[in-house]
């Protein structure tokens, strides 16, 4: 089993995570909290009170963890491809496999990575949403310290089911969407490259920036309720489940609720997906 897709992998998925943090903490604010008016509502208030260091609360956690599970997602991925079409990462620029092996594989690869990222997902969640003021002092303090306290709360407060509140609804959101992913990704690729030659760095930057939008935008309504979810444990009111969730936000917010988060996710997507396929891209060729 080829392991360099797993490192790659790793890096590259660390690489993006930086790129889009600050676009990922203005979204789950405004897919879970309704005390702002829009976007730049939000990054001027994020910004006003809690500093630049708003933007990045809790990333030093996903910074490892989010490298390990798109680790999962590359190297299941292109492990996968090469089970279905026995092609190497190489083999497969001179000939792209079918759209049903490709849309398969990204499938399988999306499903496990939705099952390593759900509890370091939530962490992520419950911390973005403390909205305690870091620059004034006497401020009280947050509810989670820090990701590992909020683990340990998790675990302590909602037992270890808890860690994968909203899980369910993350396969849901990553499963096919991820197949999307891989599809756009690699016909892109296919179209703009003469045959027989490597994608260019444009192509590569171009082709994984509308991977990653094509699949933020099927991904959104998904990513609402998961992330309502997530949130469901710290409100004094739970949601019975994901069907309950679906039914009681379309009931209260209308159908716009499914989309919130939407226009954000779209233009974090491509910066994001842009650097982690170059680097994916650019480690693979320098190791071979
Ligand atoms: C499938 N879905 C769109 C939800 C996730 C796509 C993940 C790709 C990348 N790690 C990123 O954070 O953009």
């Amino acid at each position: 089993m080829p392991v360099e897709e797993f490192v790659a992998g790793w890096i590259s998925g660390a690489l993006g995570l930086v790129m889009g943090y600050p676009f990922d903490t203005v979204k789950v604010r405004l897919q879970t909290q309704n005390t702002y008016r829009g976007i730049m509502d939000c990054m001027i208030k994020i910004y006003r009170h809690e500093s630049v260091l708003g933007f990045y609360k809790g990333m030093s956690f996903p910074i490892a963890s989010i490298g390990m599970v798109n680790s999962v997602l590359f190297g299941v991925y292109s492990n996968t491809l090469q089970a279905l079409t026995s092609t190497s990462h190489q083999d497969r620029r001179a000939q792209l496999p079918s759209y049903t092996c490709i849309f398969i594989a990204g499938c399988t690869g999306g499903f496990l990575q939705a099952y390593s990222l759900a509890p370091f997902d939530i962490i992520k969640v419950r911390l973005q949403n403390q909205t305690e003021s870091r620059v004034r002092p006497g401020s009280p303090l947050p509810r989670y310290q820090g990701p590992m306290h909020c683990a340990a709360t998790i675990l302590r407060e909602e037992g270890f089911r808890g860690l994968f509140r909203g899980s369910g609804a993350l396969m849901l959101r990553d499963t096919p969407t991820l197949g999307l992913y891989f599809i756009t990704y690699e016909g892109l690729c296919y179209q703009y490259t003469p045959t027989g030659q490597q994608p260019s760095s444009t192509t590569v930057l171009v082709a994984g920036g509308f991977a990653g939008i094509a699949s933020w935008i099927t991904a959104t309504p998904f990513d609402v309720i998961k992330a309502r979810m997530q949130m469901g444990g710290v409100k004094q009111k739970a949601y019975k489940g994901m069907l309950d969730c679906i039914v009681t936000s379309f009931r209260q917010e209308g159908l716009g609720v499914f989309f919130r988060g939407f226009t954000i996710n779209s233009a974090r997507a491509f910066p994001v997906n842009a650097v982690t396929f170059l680097s994916y891209e650019y480690l693979l060729r320098m190791w071979g």
